[in-house]
């Protein structure tokens, strides 16, 4: 399929997806969109940042009538902003065809959005905790929902969530078409689809070589714990970012080092669950707007954010996932742009990036820690080019030409212009700040059983194509179509494999039961279930 024309839809959506920008559709968006459209129920993988979302936005807004006034369609997300992202992205898709979307997320005014239901809109965005909220107070109704998608559904489960899925897909009818969708597909997934999908298609456009996203150039840095703040500058300096998102492993970590980054210059702010809605509205605005360059977060951040531009993602602290792994660097490298991921590594962790490297399917480069006198060039380069910017502008400079030729007649040339540039770099190195220092991430033994289909499995095309009895193992290069069984491992044995039948692959022990929440040193030790019901999000976690 290369136009969007050929799957039959509506002009009111093909205007919308060319409004959109999108000329010819994504692999998984070839792939999935007639399967979604065809009613079945469907498992969709793919890597980050390749359309998942126009994925299933695009059929979902193509089977809704114009003149219906029920809420027909429910999108489940792990966190408020993606809740916000997909309902803007839906809206857009929607919009010529006169579709009402809404979203439906924690910490907002719950008035605003029963407002918002009064417009009677057909599809909903929400995370679980506010959705329960609404559905109890009976501001909202899932009777005449049809079709159901989870986006980023491992996470939801790792955050706690099962027990919301549950209750509301209980009240859901059980005629309905489940679209569950990610980039990663941990056993519990195949858990959770067993249980609420319906025979389903399994489009999987994840190559069996590599899982992370290969618009991604991946490199790790290895340095003490006591060392990781000055690193983090020199490379910021070396380096300059169009936009970074700094991953940090808990709410303080980050709260820590956004204030830190900020004291030092760096036009930076933090994001994470023990801010206030309103604050984390503005400072994703402000990184969006560009008015800041540099995102310090929590993996609130880590899943399904499409922020364009984002050059650089650093793992401050080495995540303690895989699938972590995959989704934080995934922020960068999207829409066929390139990336660059940068994690840091203590020496008692090297094990574990390993460990991520296995799973991964990818070696991670190792670089040394930059220099101060590369980070200091770095620097110096960007000052330098702002200044010769700043020359081509005749105008702008006009103005100070005079005090500039005083200037030249009593100093040396090289010596004002070095003394100007040392201003410009608002250096503030001697600025003292402190970090409380994070333990090392203790690399996992993981279980593995045959039964669960986290990352091993059958998978032997590669790109190619792969039905289940059908053509096992044919398709080789191009983008082709891997279905059922198998998660994005192809054909591992041995030390993290399935011991052959479907699926196998390691399953994390601290999320047994499919519905665990993270409680190890991973910095998810809060533990929510304590906490009263209401109003739950993904507050209770440690992100
Ligand atoms: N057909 C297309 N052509 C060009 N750009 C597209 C197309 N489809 C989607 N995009 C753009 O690609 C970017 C990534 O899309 P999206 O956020 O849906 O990725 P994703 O697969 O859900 O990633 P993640 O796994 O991180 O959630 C978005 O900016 C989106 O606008
Ligand atoms: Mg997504």
């Amino acid at each position: 399929m290369s136009t969007f024309s050929e799957f039959g839809l509506e002009s009111d959506v093909l205007q919308a997806i060319t409004d959109l920008g999108y000329e010819e559709p994504t692999p998984i968006q070839a792939h999935a969109i007639p399967v979604a459209l065809s009613g079945r129920d469907m498992i969709g993988q793919a890597q980050t940042g390749t359309g998942k979302t126009a994925a299933f936005g695009i059929p979902l807004v193509s089977k809704i009538a114009a003149s219906e006034d029920r809420i027909v369609t429910l999108i489940m997300t792990p966190t408020r902003e993606l809740a916000i992202q997909v309902a803007e992205e839906i809206e857009k898709l929607g919009r010529t065809k006169g579709i009402r979307s809404l979203p439906i997320y924690g910490g907002q005014d719950i008035g605003r959005q029963i407002r918002g239901l009064k417009r009677r809109p057909q599809i909903i965005i929400g995370t679980p905790g506010r959705l329960l909220d609404h559905i109890n107070r009976k501001t909202i109704r899932l009777d005449d929902v049809q079709t159901v998608v989870l986006d980023e559904a491992d996470e939801m489960l790792d955050m706690g969530f099962m027990e919301d899925i549950t209750s509301i897909l209980s009240l859901v009818p059980e005629e309905r078409q489940t679209l569950l969708f990610s980039a990663t597909m941990p056993a519990n997934i195949q858990k959770l689809a067993q249980q609420f999908l319906k025979n389903p298609e399994h489009i999987s456009m994840i190559p069996k070589t590599q899982t992370t996203n290969k618009n991604i150039q991946q490199f790790y840095i290895e340095v003490q714990e006591r060392m990781k703040f000055d690193g983090l500058c020199r490379l910021l300096d070396m380096e300059p970012p169009e936009l970074a998102i700094i991953f940090g492993r808990t709410k303080r970590r980050v709260a820590e080092l956004s204030e830190a980054l900020m004291k030092r210059g760096y036009a930076a702010d933090g994001l994470h669950g023990d801010l206030s809605q309103n604050q984390r509205d503005a400072v994703m605005r402000k990184f969006r707007d560009g008015s800041i360059d540099v995102l310090v977060a929590t993996d609130v951040a880590a899943r399904g954010l499409d922020i364009s531009g984002v050059t650089h993602v650093i793992n401050f602290d080495l995540p303690q996932d895989p699938e972590s792994y995959v989704h934080r660097i995934g922020r960068t490298g999207r829409a066929g742009k390139e990336g660059t991921s940068w994690t840091f590594v203590t020496p008692r962790e090297t094990d574990h990036l390993h460990f991520i490297e296995k799973i991964t399917r990818h070696r991670i480069s190792k670089k040394p820690l930059p220099t101060l006198s590369e980070a200091m060039e770095g620097k110096q380069r960007v000052i330098a080019e702002r200044i010769i910017e700043a020359v081509g502008n005749e105008e702008d400079t006009n103005a100070y030409k005079w005090v500039a030729a005083q200037l030249l007649e009593q100093y040396d040339s090289v010596q004002l212009l070095a003394a100007a540039m040392k201003l410009l770099t608002g250096d503030k190195k001697d600025v003292a700040v402190e970090l409380t220092p994070e333990d090392p991430i203790r690399s996992k033994k993981r279980k593995f059983d045959g039964r669960s289909g986290g990352y091993g499995g059958q998978g032997r095309g590669g790109y190619g194509q792969r039905r289940e009895g059908g053509y096992g193992g044919q398709g080789r290069g191009g983008y082709g179509q891997r279905r059922e069984g198998g998660g994005y491992n192809g054909e591992r044995r041995g030390n993290y494999g399935g011991g052959g039948g479907q699926g196998g692959g390691y399953r994390k022990p601290y999320r047994e039961g499919g519905q665990g929440r993270r409680e190890d040193g991973g910095g998810y030790r809060n533990d929510r279930r304590e906490e009263s019901r209401g109003s739950r999000s993904e507050d209770y976690v440690n992100i």
